[in-house]
This record gives structure tokens, sequence and C-alpha cells, in this order.
């Protein structure tokens, strides 16, 4: 049992999938894995542990923001020996040519979390996908003929910015979209020696101002759910 988790030990895979929203959590769970088991209902964060294409493999909620990822990925990696994580979330598109439902796998993150400065004392660190994790997601995708996108996102500490024109500084430097976690997902992974990828599904356009409803962020991003599932157990 960890402090927002209250699984016992071995309960959870030691691959797994992390969406921000618990419900996407429980909407995978129960239409991809067989035998799905509920391990943590603490604050409402849902994790789940079934089997999928004959791996254990779990899916857990984490929260909006880089702080409460944080939690949730010290407890997996620290207490239940997580080894292999992806994140499956919604972003924003800051480019033109990327649309909602889009795909976009997060090679880096930017951001303006203090997280990191804290961390490295004003200094710059790179977070950086796991490139095995990268090169599966790329393999499996083509495989799937499911066009994706790869680039730097923005992990951002604001959903609701005070300059609506925030985003064009960071678009104007290619980066592709805003979420809200890759950066402290990437970072500790590598402090960790655990691997770590972020797909992304375009919910929004920051360009356009196109946008799904909550209801199909939880329920109809199945394709980055598939590829996500796919990748996290390829050997
Ligand atoms: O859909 P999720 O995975 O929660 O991801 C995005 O959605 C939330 C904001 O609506 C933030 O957590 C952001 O990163
Ligand atoms: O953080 C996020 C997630 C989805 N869309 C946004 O605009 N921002």
């Amino acid at each position: 049992m960890s402090v927002h988790i209250n699984a016992e030990k071995g309960a959870i895979a030691d691959k797994i999938l992390l969406p921000g929203d618990p419900l996407r959590a429980e909407f995978i769970a129960n239409k991809y894995l067989e035998n799905p088991v509920c391990y943590n209902k603490v604050r409402g964060m849902l994790g789940f542990t079934g089997m999928y294409k004959g791996e254990r493999v779990s899916v857990q909620g984490t929260g909006m923001g880089l702080p409460s990822l944080s939690i949730y990925a010290n407890e997996l990696i620290r207490e239940y020996d997580v080894k292999k994580l992806i994140r499956v979330g919604s972003c924003g598109s800051m480019q033109k040519d990327i649309h909602v439902r889009d795909i976009i796998l997060a090679m880096s993150s930017s951001t303006n979390s203090s997280m990191n400065k804290n961390r490295f004392k004003g200094m710059d660190f790179a977070p950086t996908a796991d490139f095995s994790l990268f090169r599966n997601a790329l393999d499996v995708a083509k495989g799937s003929n499911l066009e994706i996108k790869a680039g730097n996102v923005l992990s951002s500490d604001s959903f609701y910015t005070d300059d609506p024109d925030e985003w064009k500084m960071w678009a104007a430097f290619n980066v592709l979209a805003v979420e809200m976690e890759t950066s402290a997902l990437y970072t500790l992974a590598a402090k960790y020696g655990v691997s770590a990828l972020s797909i992304l599904t375009v919910s929004d356009s920051l360009v356009t101002w196109e946008e799904t409803s909550s209801e199909e962020r939880e329920k109809t991003f199945t394709q980055m759910m598939e590829l996500a599932l796919d990748v996290i157990i390829k050997k």
C-alpha cells in the first residue's frame, strides 16, 4: 500500500497506461482488458489490472497536472516496481496542420512548470521519451496504417492562461501541442531508470477552436488506447 494507492504489492502490472482521467482508465479496462480488477479507488483515482493479448497490463488515472502525475508515477515506480509507463492523454493543438483526433507521440517536453527548475537548481533538463517505446510506437502505428505526428509538446501548469496568446510563443518554436503531465513523467522515468512515453490525442485546437466534449475525451480516443496497449506489450 502507498499513500495514494491502496493496492497490495503485486496487484499492479509492471506495464501501465496512464490517462489523466480516471474514467478513461475505467473505460480502457472495461473495453480492452480481460478480467479487469479494480485495485485502487483512493481519491477516486481508479486503477485496474487485467490481461491484454496474454500480457498483464494495468491502467491508472493520474489526475491533471505535473504534481498529481508525479505522485502516482513515484508510487507506481518506487512502491509497485512498474517498469514501462505510457501516458494516454488529451492535448490542444498549436499547429494549423495538426487536427482534432490526430495522434501525437511526445518526443520531448517543454514546460512552464517550476518543478524541474527547482530540482535542477535553475538549470534546464530536457525530458525525453524512451527510445525503445518510441520506436515500438512508430512500428505499431506503421503496421496498423495509423498516421501519427511526433515532436515536442508543452507540459503546462495552467489550463487557463491570463494571456490568451501565450501558446503562440511555443508554437513559433514548433511545439506541437499543449498538455499538462509529460515533462514530469519523462523526468521521473529518467531518474528511476524506467521507460516512459506519452501518446496524446488532440482533443481541441488552439488554432481553430474546434473541440471535443468531456465524454468524447473519456471514451472515443480508441486509436490511441489500442496503439498504447500494443506498444506496451511489444517485446
Ligand atoms: O486528458 P488528460 O490525460 O487528463 O490530459 C489533458 O487533459 C487535462 C486538461 O483537460 C490535463 O490533464 C491535460 O494534460
Ligand atoms: O492541457 C490541455 C489538454 C487539452 N487541451 C488543452 O488545450 N490543454
